[in-house]
């Protein structure tokens, strides 16, 4: 599903380098995304490949190159208005509101695009309730699409893992964005609750017209879903293009797939047996 030559990148990364004192965590990253791509951002363990997130979103400031959402450079603006611009993410360890429940949590990132503003609150009008109103509706498609409906006013905090999960997913794609940045959304299930989370997540591309960029170790699974992978070692890309290439790529197996990491997470290579 690729989208015209032509068209603006939702996201476009330029030389971005991250330092951290003596280490280069990501060095001259590359990265452009037109709207309704699913890429694959792979890598072992220390590759760079939250660092890349925290960069495009703001939650680093790069140390050298830019950043530009849907052609408007944003270096150095905060996470929550390069959010309104468009692009949301999911984090490593979730972070969720665990005592609202799961509707209120996919509410409050719907506010986040409100139009009401504070007068309307402050004096309850009747267009303050009907945009309530409105926002809970919302809210409540969003925990449908990601399997949800059911756990509406349970705590964040009660739901199983995988929901809760799910339940990121719904709150940023509550957010109206043209870039979703999934941090690991399959982490902590097993195959085929990856298989059935990553289908369901292209399913949402699809339907939202998003852009899509996810990392995820399991190379199996990644390269079932991505359109294009780019792996990350020691900071550097190291690798790019359509996963039939990629896997196939001796710098590839060598930093990754040849690893002694995938013994030690138990990482299924694609095309070796089960
Ligand atoms: N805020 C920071 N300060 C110092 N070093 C950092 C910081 N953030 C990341 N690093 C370092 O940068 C390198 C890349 O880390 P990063 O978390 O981006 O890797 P990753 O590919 O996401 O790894 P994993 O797969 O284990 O999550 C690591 O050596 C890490 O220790």
């Amino acid at each position: 599903m690729s989208a015209p030559e032509n068209v603006t990148p939702v996201i476009e990364a330029r030389k971005v380098t991250m330092q951290f004192g003596g280490l280069k965590a990501l060095s001259e990253f590359e990265l452009e995304l037109k709207p309704r791509e699913l890429v694959g951002l792979i890598g072992p363990n220390g590759a760079g490949k939250t660092t890349a997130f925290n960069a495009l979103t703001g939650v680093y400031a790069p140390s050298s190159g830019d950043v530009f959402v849907s052609g408007e450079r944003v270096n150095g603006l905060r996470p929550y208005v390069i959010c309104q611009k468009g692009i949301a993410r999911t984090f490593q360890n979730i972070r969720l509101f665990k005592d609202l429940t799961a509707v209120d949590n996919v509410r409050v990132a719907c506010h986040h695009r409100r139009e009401a503003g504070f007068t309307a609150a402050f004096l309850r009008s009747a267009a303050f309730i009907k945009d309530e109103a409105s926002i809970t509706r919302r809210a409540e498609e969003y925990l449908d699409v990601m399997g949800l409906a059911h756990r509406r006013n349970e705590l964040a905090r009660n739901l199983p893992y995988g929901e809760q999960r799910r339940l990121e997913i719904a709150r940023a794609l509550a957010t109206g964005p043209k870039l979703l940045c999934l941090d690991e959304p399959a982490a902590g299930m097993n195959a085929s609750e990856k298989v059935s989370l990553l289908e369901l997540i292209r399913k949402i591309r699809d339907e939202f017209g998003l852009a899509i960029l996810i990392i995820e170790h399991d190379m199996r699974v990644v390269m079932g879903v991505s359109e294009r992978l780019v792996v990350l070692d020691h900071g550097v890309i190291i690798s790019r293009g359509p996963p039939e290439k990629v896997r196939k790529d001796p710098k590839v197996i060598e930093a990754y797939l040849g690893d002694a990491y995938l013994a030690e997470k138990q990482i299924s290579v694609p095309g070796e047996g089960a």
